[in-house]
């Protein structure tokens, strides 16, 4: 066991792609606790998709041996927590599990909406902190000017922050030792009862649930049983451990220590991430002050394009939970898309990443439905319900007012961008509470329905902005509004999958924009075919698709049967991504595209 003073625990925190990943694996590597030869990029990352998409998801830990200038051994355990909006509570919790924080700022961009909010996490969890400025080989690099930033903006101070390159390894020996120095060594108690807390856990196929605990008092050994105090359950401990990245196993962790241990438990739901974990004997009666789960807050429908998948829908979908307690679903039943399943999701990016495993990972075309949020329905009676998809909208007689979630939102811009930004919030019923400058830069807050926000914001904010904003947000309650179901008929049968909640004056607008949409995706068939927004019984907009004769094997003079056949596949092949809908066929990407909105 490592003495408390010998111990440095730590994350990074960072906007997206100011080199956080980068930054840890040099700190991997220059400590050799991976050979150079085991060195791949972004050690971290251990997903395909992260990888892909330069996106660190799930929170990961590392411990690191260094031998500092004052001759000591070190260990050094960094947690890399995500640093994506959708995240932000894997953030916040990781943080309560360590003591310090390396805050890294790109010095060619500055700081931006997402090293403040993570930045805040930290003070929150009252870190220390050390700014790091880093891409310093860079010409477009200004130390300076970012220095001076984060004393303006953030309020910490910033005139010993280390110039870094993580990329050459220029300053990895000075933030080696400023962690060393600068940041507190853990306290606690060795022979205190033991208190763990659980930090994270994932499921693995081969070992079951892994699960990364940082002990605050007291030591765990392998053979120990331990109890859950939340749910009560006791565990037998298979197996104890540390990341160097790779689960090496150890015999004891003690207090300051971040950790794995392994107890045969089958499914992430049974670990309650903020947890305390004691012995079943002569445990502690102090748990650590619970953190709140996790909730879902952006609802769609998953449906196989072929029914004959949804078993194989089914059984994705399971797996996929099991290593992700904050992904819901259940099993919904569609007039239009058959069975499927409604799921919850933290954010878009969440849905996202979830959508292209299931594709990928499980080779299964999907339908994704309109994300929504949950709304709050005030019936006359005056019970509530919670409105998870907008088919389910009870009849409106019965209905005294509806409730929507509203949301924070920071957005940085450069400033020739502010109008198009504020013009972009407003459109979405937005209301400015602040607006404030940080150099060129400016900082404002807006009050946004969380619904405006889940379908495209993110996109729209990025190509009115040529991508130099930046958006982070938190949720802030729930508001009454001027809320409506908006159904979409196609040949006179309602497609549940295209209903939406939308506010009463912007109906008639986001009406006409989707049907004249539909009228684009949907090919031609061999009648005419209507479609049509309403809200109740009343049509609001209409578009008509006329009639067409489409055959694609006019032009296969001849007797070539062989390039006809072909010709009939590729059409069947296209077919596949359809779907039907009384005798119309609509295909898969109408389901997202007529939802995104041109403002
Ligand atoms: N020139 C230069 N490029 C760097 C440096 N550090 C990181 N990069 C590059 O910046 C990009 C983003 O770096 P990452 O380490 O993936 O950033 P991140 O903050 O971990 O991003 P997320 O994991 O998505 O949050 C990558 O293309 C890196 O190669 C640096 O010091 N100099």
């Amino acid at each position: 066991m490592t003495p408390l003073e010998n111990i440095r625990n730590f994350s990074i925190v960072a906007h997206i792609d100011h080199g956080k990943s980068t930054l840890a694996d040099r700190l991997i590597q220059s400590t050799k606790t991976v050979a150079d030869r085991d060195m791949k990029e972004q050690m971290l990352d251990s997903m395909d998709i992260e990888r892909e998409r330069g996106i660190t998801i799930k929170a990961q830990t590392v411990r690191i041996n260094y031998t500092a200038d004052d001759g000591q051994d070190y260990i050094l355990n960094l947690i890399d927590t995500p640093g994506h909006v959708d995240f932000a509570y894997e953030v916040s919790r990781s943080m309560r599990a360590v003591e310090g924080s390396l805050l890294v700022v790109d010095s060619t961009q500055g700081v931006e909406a997402q090293t403040l909010a993570n930045v805040y996490h930290a003070i929150d969890a009252d870190h220390e902190i050390v700014p790091v400025l880093n891409k310093i080989d860079l010409p477009a690099a200004d130390c300076d000017r970012v220095a001076e930033q984060i004393e303006d903006v953030i309020g910490i101070d910033a005139s010993e922050a280390i110039r870094v390159s993580a990329k050459t390894g220029i300053g990895i020996k000075e933030t080696l030792e400023a962690i060393v120095t600068r940041l507190p060594a853990p306290k606690g108690t060795l022979d205190a009862p033991l208190k763990a807390m659980l930090v994270d856990s994932w499921y693995d196929s081969y070992l079951g649930v892994i699960v990364l605990v940082r002990i605050m008092d007291g030591q765990l050994r392998k053979g120990d049983r331990v109890r859950m105090m939340q749910n009560g359950s006791v565990h037998h401990v298979d197996r104890i451990g540390v990341f160097r990245p790779a689960m090496t196993e150890i015999d004891v962790l003690g207090p300051g220590e971040l950790g794995f241990l392994t107890a045969s438990i089958k499914q992430v739901r049974d670990t309650r991430v903020g947890d305390t974990i004691t012995h079943e004997k002569k445990g502690t009666d102090n748990a650590l002050p619970g953190f709140k789960p996790s909730q879902p807050v952006v609802f769609c429908g998953l449906f196989p394009v072929d029914a004959a998948e949804f078993e194989d829908l089914r059984d994705s979908i399971e797996k996929l939970a099991l290593n992700d307690a904050s992904f819901s679903y259940e099993m919904e039943t569609s007039a239009a898309l058959g069975f499927g399943f409604r799921c919850g999701f933290l954010g878009l990016l969440h849905l996202e990443v979830i959508r292209d495993r299931i594709e990928r990972e499980y080779d299964i075309d999907l339908i994704t439905t309109a994300p929504s949020v949950i709304y709050d329905i005030h019936m006359k009676d005056g019970s509530v319900e919670q409105l998870h998809n907008p088919a389910d909208m009870p009849d409106l007689t019965h209905v005294d007012h509806i409730e929507e979630p509203r949301i924070k939102a920071t957005i940085l811009v450069p400033d020739e961008y502010l109008g198009d930004v504020l013009k972009l919030c407003q459109d979405r019923r937005g209301i400015q509470e602040n607006l404030t400058y940080a150099g060129s830069r400016a900082m404002v807050v807006y009050d946004l329905p969380l619904n405006e926000v889940v379908f495209d914001f993110y996109d729209r904010l990025k190509s009115v902005t040529k991508g130099y904003a930046s958006f982070d947000y938190q949720m802030i309650g729930y508001r009454t509004d001027s809320l409506v179901k908006m159904s979409i008929l196609v040949n006179d049968e309602p497609v549940d999958a295209l209903s939406t909640m939308v506010h009463r004056d912007r109906a008639e607008m986001r009406g006409r924009a989707m049907v004249e949409k539909l009228k684009d995706l949907i090919p031609r068939h061999m009648f005419k075919i209507p479609i049509q927004a309403a809200i109740g019984g009343k049509v609001i907009a209409r578009e008509t698709l006329s009639a067409m004769r489409k055959d694609v094997t006019a032009k296969c003079y001849g007797g070539d049967a062989t390039r006809k056949k072909k010709l009939l596949e590729k059409q069947k092949a296209g077919k596949k991504k359809m779907r039907q809908f009384g005798k119309v066929d609509i295909p898969q990407e109408a389901f997202i595209s007529a939802l995104k909105m041109d403002s």
